[in-house]
């Protein structure tokens, strides 16, 4: 078979497993597009706008080994380097690819269409690398095959996005023929000297230690299941408490008998702040700790006889072994500690009463309470559920998740709105999951379009949209005018969407009894979405959010810096 460019770069992603790349045509893409097509097994998904379709292709790179977005020069790129930027927060493998000014017009003095209104188009690599792990520009097809081997094993060894730009009259140049894709999937072995320094450094940690807990972090989800696998194994074979870090809720399996729940400082789960800060040897797995995750740097607990295991490094009390990769380093672990439970025997010792939610009144207003105890009575092993940005983080956290049920969230990048076009995204790879989202007004304002394309698909994702008149994470961390926005007909929208083919249901509940007739109708309709819009009183959120948010305002509110003289 004759390569060209873009059936290249088609068959890279389609060997690396991925059956869909998600993209917005622009002249700069069309002959890329019609190249990437020909390959087999690679379907092309249309998104409504570029963000969207950035977003669409790190939820893929939530299922798969990668998700890719095409797009085109400067007035599509632009708008998906935000979507970008989320997935280099959330360590995600997104590649994004922007077709580019035709190879004769560099050097030329030519002003081109989309670009900035000046000849030198380099402004957008220059802005790709600030925001990818690898951007490479190709200009000429023989280097194509090269370029675009390094930019997506780039991506793969570092879970992070790359970027890869291809001037619109090479995509359809002839190429080489691609090589076997173990030259791109071979990952990076760990230094086996330092492994096993490591190991021993982690042992002798946990030799001397009475209460070793366990607390992981966000980091792993980018490392795949099979990681979290791994470290579910540790855990066990460990026989202490693990507890999650929130940007972690579901990322360990909630039915072991060591799951004790939620870390996150005074908003933990019943029990959990005291274990952890009792401990005297935290095994942090994966943890990311920035202002949100410390509760506006409040629970940053990091002792020097703690141990920090991160994607390619870990630190053991006051030793450090770089090249110890999470992936190598965790079953090497499994297969040497010791079980000690006491940690977990003092957090079961104190026999903490589990909550029960009574069933509301079915007549009542609805309450965020009730709302989430129907929630949790649709959250079975095949769900994987998606906490939007806002008040939605803070009740997600409560869910009990049987063992296989995911939960997915953006708590470093937290771009309201993401949560829509990444479970597009997440669900195009996923369509047999019972997929469900958790989304407050405010961000579904930003990137509803993408609804369109679920109806489109006919992809069955059931969105809870929370109707509470604004921006209430933002009412409790600094409250003004500009928290309070433009009411819709949120549940009317998906008429506007279905037009007059589709098959989406817009339901509205306003109290327990009509919230429970949607959600039996959502979990029954299967050849379409269901938004359910619900009606939230203003001053109606979880306390913990009323407790972060006042930490967080003080964190935001420091008097700033002296000047240095
Ligand atoms: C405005 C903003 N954050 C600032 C912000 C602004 N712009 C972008 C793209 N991302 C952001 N996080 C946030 S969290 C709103 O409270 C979200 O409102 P909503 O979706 O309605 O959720 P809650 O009502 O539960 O807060
Ligand atoms: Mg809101």
């Amino acid at each position: 078979m004759k390569y060209t460019v873009g059936q290249y770069l088609a068959t890279r992603l389609a060997q690396l497993g991925l059956n869909h790349v998600f993209a917005v045509a622009g002249d700069y893409n069309l002959t890329l597009l019609d190249e990437m097509a020909k390959v087999e097994d690679l379907e092309q998904v249309y998104c409504c706008n570029e963000l969207n379709c950035g977003f669409a292709g790190e939820g893929y790179a939530r299922s798969r080994v990668m998700g890719a977005s095409v797009v085109t020069f400067s007035v599509g790129a632009f708008s998906a380097f935000n979507a970008v930027g989320g997935a280099f927060a959330e360590n995600l493998p997104l590649l994004l690819i922007s077709g580019a000014p035709n190879n004769n017009d560099y050097g030329s003095g030519h002003i081109l269409h989309h670009t900035m209104g000046y000849s030198d188009y380099r402004y957008q690599m220059d802005m790709a690398k600030q925001i990818t792990c690898e951007a490479v520009s190709v200009a000429h097809a023989d280097e194509a095959p090269c370029l675009i081997d390094h930019a997506i094993r780039s991506a793969l060894r570092n879970r992070k996005p790359a970027y890869i730009e291809i001037s619109c009259n090479v995509a359809n140049q002839p190429c080489t023929e691609p090589g076997p894709i173990s030259s791109i999937t071979n990952s990076l072995i760990s230094d086996d000297e330092s492994l096993k320094a490591a190991a021993k450094a982690c042992l002798d940690a946990l030799e001397k230690a009475k209460s070793p807990v366990v607390i992981i972090g966000g980091k792993i989800r980018s490392a795949g299941c099979a990681v979290s696998k791994k470290v579910a194994e540790l855990t066990k074979k460990l026989g202490c408490a693990v507890a999650t870090m929130a940007q972690a809720k579901g990322l360990s399996p909630e039915e072991e008998a060591e799951y004790v729940g939620t870390f996150w400082g005074e908003i933990s789960s019943p029990g959990v702040e005291e274990l952890v800060r009792e401990s005297d040897c935290r095994i942090y797995i994966g943890a990311v700790f920035n202002d949100y995750s410390t509760v506006g740097w409040t629970c940053k607990l990091v002792g020097e006889n703690d141990i920090l295991i991160s994607s390619h490094h870990t630190r053991v009390g006051q030793k450090e072994f770089s090249g110890v990769y999470l992936k190598d380093f965790i079953p090497v672990l499994t297969s040497c500690v010791k079980k000690n439970t006491t940690s977990l025997d003092q957090f079961k010792a104190k026999k903490i009463p589990v909550k029960q939610v009574p069933v509301a009144d079915g007549k009542a207003p609805l309450t965020t309470v009730e709302l989430c105890r129907q929630i949790q009575g649709a959250i079975n092993k095949d769900t994987t559920i998606y906490l939007e940005t806002g008040d939605s983080w803070f009740h997600g956290m409560h869910f009990k998740l049987p063992n296989g049920a995911r939960v997915e969230s953006e708590m470093q990048w937290g771009h309201i709105g993401w949560s829509i076009p990444s479970m597009f995204g997440y669900a195009v790879s996923e369509p047999n999951r019972r997929n469900i989202i958790m989304v407050g007004d405010g961000s579904f304002q930003l990137t509803a379009q993408e609804v369109c394309q679920m109806i489109r698909r006919n992809i069955p994702i059931i969105i809870i949209l929370i109707n509470n008149s604004g921006y209430t994470i933002e009412v409790k961390i600094h409250d003004g005018p500009y928290n309070r926005i433009k009411n819709w007909d949120y549940a009317g929208l998906i008429n506007v969407f279905n037009a007059e083919d589709g098959k989406g249901l817009g339901l509205k509940a306003k109290n327990g009894a009509e919230l429970e007739k949607a959600m039996q109708t959502a979990l029954a309709h299967k050849d379409g979405p269901t938004l359910i819009e619900v009606d939230i009183d203003a001053q109606d959120c979880s306390p913990d959010l009323v407790v972060w948010g006042k930490k967080v305002a003080k964190a935001n509110g420091r008097a700033p810096r002296k000047f240095q003289t």
